[in-house]
């Protein structure tokens, strides 16, 4: 296995639900260091394969090495110890805590102290130091003490990324991070994505081409549960299968 060069290796892979087969046998390599793209058509199994790498859902069948060890079936937290953390999405952004509380217990996990915001523990100073240092690093640094629930969209997906590296991550698993932005809100979360995943890698769906253009070396085309190509954002523009499997679906 090619562990060094790829950190991530999807072979073989597939997912059946009851008769309906989702993923089809999915070969997939994503290289160290890259920020990789997964495209594809709406119900094309981009979310499952997700959820098939974050350990949400056991495959059926085929293999997902992480670092050239085998981590098919083992448990979401097991995982991301073993340095892989997809978003959180919005709905487990815990609403009622301030900013800052939501990004500590990703910092506490990664120091594996047990979540509890009553109970301070002698390096607690240290952990929320982290953990503003992290907010810093997504711009939200001034909305601390803000409750989750008052942020804005675009702040919230902000806040959704520094959950993600609160953890530690090698590779970072993105579902649609400009999903309903307007421009600005979508050029701000891909300079911090830039910015953010420096020396790390980056798997992520998008369905903005020009985010994807904008940000990723690589690009796979997912159509009906199979991997139609990978390639350099351009190269995948111009073939003329990936534009069909797109006719009245997106503008690529
Ligand atoms: N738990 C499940 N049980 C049964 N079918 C499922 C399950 N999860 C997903 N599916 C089906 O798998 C197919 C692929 O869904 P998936 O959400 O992975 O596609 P997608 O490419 O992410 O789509 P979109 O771009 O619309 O988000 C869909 O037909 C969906 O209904």
């Amino acid at each position: 296995m090619s562990g060094d060069t790829h950190i991530l290796e999807l072979s073989g892979l597939k997912k059946s639900f009851g008769a309906l087969s989702i993923i089809q046998g999915v070969d997939l390599q994503v290289a160290r260091g890259s920020r990789h793209a997964i495209i594809g058509p709406n119900g094309a199994g981009k979310s499952t394969l997700f959820n098939l790498i974050s350990g949400a859902f056991p495959p059926t069948a085929g293999g997902i090495a992480l670092n050239g060890r085998s981590i098919a079936g083992l448990a979401p937290a097991q995982i991301n110890r073993l340095g892989l953390s997809r978003s959180f999405q919005i709905t487990n952004v815990f609403a009622k805590q301030t900013v800052l509380d939501n990004v500590l217990i990703g910092v506490m996990a990664r120091h594996g102290v047990r979540f509890n915001l009553w109970q301070f523990t002698s390096n607690m100073k240290e952990l929320r130091n982290e953990a503003i240092a992290l907010l810093a690093d997504v711009r939200l640094d001034h909305r601390a003490e803000t409750l989750a629930s008052d942020l804005a969209y675009s702040e919230l997906r902000a806040l959704e990324i520094g959950m993600t590296l609160a953890t530690g991550p090698e590779i970072i698993l993105l579902d649609e991070p400009t999903a309903g932005m307007s421009r600005e809100e979508t050029s701000y979360i891909v300079g911090l994505i830039r910015r953010l995943t420096e020396g790390k890698t980056l798997l992520m769906v998008e369905h903005d081409m020009g985010v994807v253009f904008d940000l990723c070396d690589e690009v796979s085309v997912l159509v009906y549960g199979k991997v139609l190509m990978t390639g350099a954002p351009a190269e995948v523009r111009a073939n003329r299968e990936v534009q069909a499997a797109y006719l009245g679906e997106e503008a690529i």
